[in-house]
């Protein structure tokens, strides 16, 4: 997997040991993505370590969100938007039109920067998203809706109150909520789009050490603003910048020994 990712992120020199366990879960070459005829994303190539967390940051307007959303292919819904290139998921390519969107959101999930809980119970929350992909009896969707609030550290809060309305819920709680509702749908991948961004400290921590936990079941990748962020929960790490991928690696070289110097001066606060 490094071995691609040193040959073309042009100047990244030698590149960390790669780690036993990292199988590509997603493979990325030459992608391109056009909003509306502007060229957002230019020739990205990466490969995301499966049951991993990959953190995308970069300065403003560089591309992470844009990126992110192709793996889940929320694009596909305006016609005007356009990717080229791949996007490989255990093989597939999702890029491809006959990669069914169903197929791909019960595989995918994806947290986003804002709680958004439906207006219903905590409960339905959950339960809302199973039912539209499978058939469940009463007591096994009370089961799945348990296993994904503890899967999300979310239960001991809310096991007293779960036919009451989500939007009583503290934002830390309401983001717990989402993940919850993300990971019901038994994932394999989890996108996280700055899930922290409107949490008060100690909510982050509690998302951070959240995610730590989630990596030994699902390849997460979580785009944030936060360096310190990416640093702490991150594996591994791409910094981008103006749509282009600047360098890849584990994180813990990208930040103690970037190769780019871009990355460095982005890093140490010099830029961005
Ligand atoms: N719907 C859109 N239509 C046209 N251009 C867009 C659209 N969304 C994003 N862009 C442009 O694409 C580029 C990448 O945007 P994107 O949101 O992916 O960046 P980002 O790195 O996630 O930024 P931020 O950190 O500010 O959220 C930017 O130049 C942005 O202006």
């Amino acid at each position: 997997m490094i071995d691609y990712v040193a040959a073309h992120a042009a100047g990244a020199g030698p590149a960390s040991a790669p780690r036993a366990e990292a199988r590509t879960k997603i493979s990325v070459r030459d992608l391109n993505f056009y909003y509306n005829g502007y060229h957002a994303l230019r020739g990205i190539g990466m490969d995301i370590p499966e049951k991993q967390v990959t953190a995308i940051i970069g300065p403003s307007g560089c591309g992470k969100s844009t990126l992110l959303r192709i793996f889940n292919r929320i694009y596909a819904i305006y016609p005007k938007l356009n990717a080229t290139g791949s996007v490989m998921l255990d093989g597939e390519d999702i890029l491809d039109p006959s990669y069914s969107l169903n197929r791909l959101r019960s595989k995918v999930g994806m947290v986003f920067q804002k709680p958004v809980p439906f207006p219903m119970t905590i409960f339905e929350n959950v339960a809302y998203g199973i039912r539209h992909h499978e058939r469940l009896s009463k007591a096994d969707m009370a089961i799945r809706v348990e296993q994904a609030l503890r899967g999300a550290a979310l239960w001991d809060e809310v096991k007293d109150k779960l036919g009451r309305s989500a939007l009583g819920l503290s934002g830390g709680q309401q983001q717990r909520l989402c993940i919850a509702r993300g990971i019901a749908l038994k994932p394999e991948v989890l996108l996280l789009d700055e899930p922290t961004s409107a949490l008060d400290p100690i909510a982050t921590t509690r998302i951070e050490q959240l995610v730590e936990e989630l990596k030994h079941q699902y390849t997460i990748v979580i785009v944030t603003h936060n360096m310190q962020q990416a640093a702490r929960c991150s594996d591994y790490t791409a910094y981008m910048y103006l749509g282009e991928l600047i360098e890849f690696g584990l994180t813990d070289r990208i930040f103690m020994k970037p190769a780019r110097k871009e990355t460095e001066d982005y890093i140490t606060g010099r830029f961005g």
